[in-house]
């Protein structure tokens, strides 16, 4: 079961993509990440997150650089193999899935399954595990699709985890998430000696989480590096477009950030106040 297997190291190495000639999504980043490291990789809306995790997944082809997990060229390997090694836990949770939650688990045996016979004991107790492992024995014979999202995300988990993977990417894991579940997923993956990649929006919870954080912005690696010494206000007022602030915190050795929009980023918000100013002072709104 994958909370006793160990990781893989990750090597990207000036990679880049695009979907078609002409247009690159993701430009010339490299990075490296040992086994059992955690990744978080941030950055604004349309920085090209989800497309770096596609080419690590093996979703999308690289149009130069490669990508190596123990030492070995991902596209060297055929995608069983591949699916076998790096698991994968995406945003989209599609609404109409006739399967039950232990169904749904199993489909993470699929990479595994040697021939056309049924299901092995083997499958069983992976899945059993995995249930187990995310609290969800008492929702094993539920639908899928009446889940709530955070029980959808936790049965996602557990597919992955039942894949026996030794990297786990997700993307975007706590959106949907109160917070509560949002530090339990967290905690959870954590406690995984997995290698483990992310999406994440909250710069907060990224820097608890993290071993290893990489700031994207324009297709392009902003910074690459330890929590502490990536997430840092300049960069993140640079990358986000706003004003970052850090504040330490005794209970924890992360900072934790603040963030405001710039004095020229908020101008128009002023001056839709100065509107709402002088509407009342003609009376037109109270
Ligand atoms: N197949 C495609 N063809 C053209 N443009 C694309 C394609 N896929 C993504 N894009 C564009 O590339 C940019 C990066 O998209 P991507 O989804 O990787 O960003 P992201 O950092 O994950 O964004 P978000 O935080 O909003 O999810 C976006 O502007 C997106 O519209």
């Amino acid at each position: 079961m994958s909370c006793f297997e160990t990781g893989a190291s990750l090597r990207v190495e000036r990679l880049e993509w695009g979907p078609r000639p002409g247009l690159r999504l993701v430009r010339d980043i490299s990075l490296s990440l040992a086994s059992g490291g955690r990744l978080a990789i941030i950055g604004p809306n349309g920085a090209g997150k989800t497309s770096l995790l596609r080419c690590l997944y093996r979703a999308a082809q690289p149009a130069a650089g490669k990508i190596e997990v123990d030492g070995v060229d991902l596209w060297s390997i055929t995608a069983r193999e591949a699916a076998k090694t790096i698991a994968v836990v995406l945003q989209e949770m599609p609404s109409d899935f006739p399967f039950s939650v232990r169904d749904v688990v199993m489909m993470g045996r699929i990479p595994r399954r040697e021939g056309i016979g049924g299901w092995t004991a083997r499958d069983r107790e992976q899945v059993a595990h995995a249930l187990d492992h995310l609290d969800l024995g008492h929702l094993a014979g539920r639908q899928f699709a009446t889940l709530s999202g955070g029980e959808k995300q936790r049965v996602l988990i557990a597919r992955a985890l039942a894949q026996e993977p030794r990297i786990i990417i997700l993307d975007e894991p706590t959106n949907h998430l109160d917070i509560r579940h949002q530090l339990e997923i967290l905690e959870l993956l954590k406690t995984l000696r997995l290698t483990i990649v992310t999406t994440l929006h909250d710069i907060n919870l990224a820097a608890e989480f993290a071993t290893d954080v990489a700031i994207l912005a324009e297709g392009r690696l902003a910074a690459f590096g330890v929590p502490g010494a990536v997430l840092e206000p300049s960069a993140l007022s640079a990358a986000f477009g706003v004003h970052a602030t850090a504040h330490e915190t005794p209970e924890s050795n992360a900072s934790r950030f603040s963030f405001s929009l710039r004095r020229s980023d908020a101008a128009p918000a002023k001056r839709s106040n100065s509107r709402i100013s002088s509407l009342r002072s003609t009376g037109e709104i109270q």
